[in-house]
């Protein structure tokens, strides 16, 4: 077989993350094929990520791969791959609710959805999860705009807002939302919350493990100690998650919560896993603000919640904040949420490998 040389491609921030939008149709349908393709338009494995397109970040070595969906009511089906910076792995392990904000806009500009007049909605399939989204994507004049009032924290500036909604998003990779059955479980001597909301996440008080949750990036990415405790505990809770090992995945997260310092609802730290987020995911966002509402939680313990129904949610984070806008049923159970986000096409091409 000759190796996958060339693909067309556009390179979007969706969100706080970046990374390559491909038609399925563009990628090979062998799986170690793809994979290859992608390690080598990353530049990955290494540090750097010199010799491709990956920003040696997480955040900025993903892969969206998008095709027109079959489904009755769906747009589009949505695959998120993560590239691993500094390991040869690509992963479907996990959703990803930031590049998803490109994902409407994308399909949009590839044919694949026709735009209306003013706004047009995207029904998205979630492959990882097998979930749906709804975006909303700002077509004035049936183009797709980029341009706009909306600011997000994490990015610079202002953009075109595309609102995301997700239902029916607990248990999305786990089985439920509390997969061990507890809204407490008391792993390596931390007391735990394991939730899936949209994103497999541990979530814990960041003074249980020694810091007081108000730190930055660097210094959580710097602290060797705190990362080897907080993955001895991710390494414990795979199976209890219905996640196997996790030892080569990117899922579940850790959360480490304090009370929020701004007016929000809560404060996090997460580690997605081995590095600091430099803000927080969307998913990993919905799952803290769902653990938040979980009586006798660790997060329930420091976080400020509203009264109501309809609870908006300020998620504190190292750069600024993100606002998760959930509904809640009569028994106190979230039954949506919804995230406001940003979009931009960077580049539209061809990428070689
Ligand atoms: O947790 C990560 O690996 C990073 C994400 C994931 C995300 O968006 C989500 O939780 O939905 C991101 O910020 O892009």
């Amino acid at each position: 077989m000759t190796a996958h040389s060339q693909s067309r491609v556009m390179w979007m921030r969706g969100g706080t993350s970046k990374g390559g939008y491909f038609l399925a149709e563009d990628l090979p349908v062998d799986t170690a094929a793809r994979d290859a393709f992608l390690l080598r338009v990353m530049g990955s494995p290494d540090p750097r990520q010199i010799d491709g397109m990956g920003g040696a970040d997480p955040l900025t070595s993903k892969v969206a791969v998008v095709r027109k969906s079959d489904r009755p009511g769906v747009d589009v089906d949505y695959l998120f791959l993560q590239v691993f910076v500094d390991q040869a792995i690509v992963s479907d392990a996990q959703n990803c609710g930031n590049i998803l904000a490109g994902i409407g806009p994308f399909a949009i500009e590839r044919g694949l959805v026709t735009a209306q007049e003013g706004e047009t909605r995207v029904a998205i399939f979630m492959e990882n999860t097998g979930q749906i989204a709804i975006a909303t994507v700002q077509t004035p004049g049936g183009t797709v705009s980029y341009d706009g009032g909306a600011r997000i924290d994490g990015v610079p500036g202002a953009a075109a807002p595309v609102p995301l909604e997700f239902r029916d998003t607990a248990g999305s990779t786990c089985g439920a939302l509390l997969p061990s059955g507890n809204a407490v479980d008391e792993v390596e001597g931390v007391r735990v919350t394991l939730i899936d909301n949209g994103m497999p996440c541990v979530v814990m008080k960041a003074q249980d493990v020694g810091i007081t949750g108000y730190e930055d990036r660097d210094t959580l990415d710097k602290d060797s100690a705190l990362k080897d405790r907080i993955e001895k505990i991710r390494l414990a809770v795979g199976s209890t998650m219905n996640l196997g090992n996790v030892k080569e995945k990117s899922v579940p997260k850790m959360m480490l919560v304090a009370p929020p310092r701004n007016g929000g609802a809560i404060t996090v730290r997460s580690f997605i896993p081995h590095r600091a987020h430099a803000s927080i995911g969307v998913l990993g966002a919905v799952s803290v603000a769902t653990a938040c509402l979980i009586e006798g939680s660790p997060a329930a313990e420091v976080a400020a919640i509203p009264d109501g129904p309809r609870k908006t949610l300020s998620v504190e984070h190292p750069t600024g904040e993100t606002t998760c806008v959930m509904e809640l049923d009569e028994r106190g159970a979230v039954t949506s949420a919804a995230m406001l986000r940003t979009a931009r096409k960077l580049m539209d091409g061809i990428v070689f490998a």
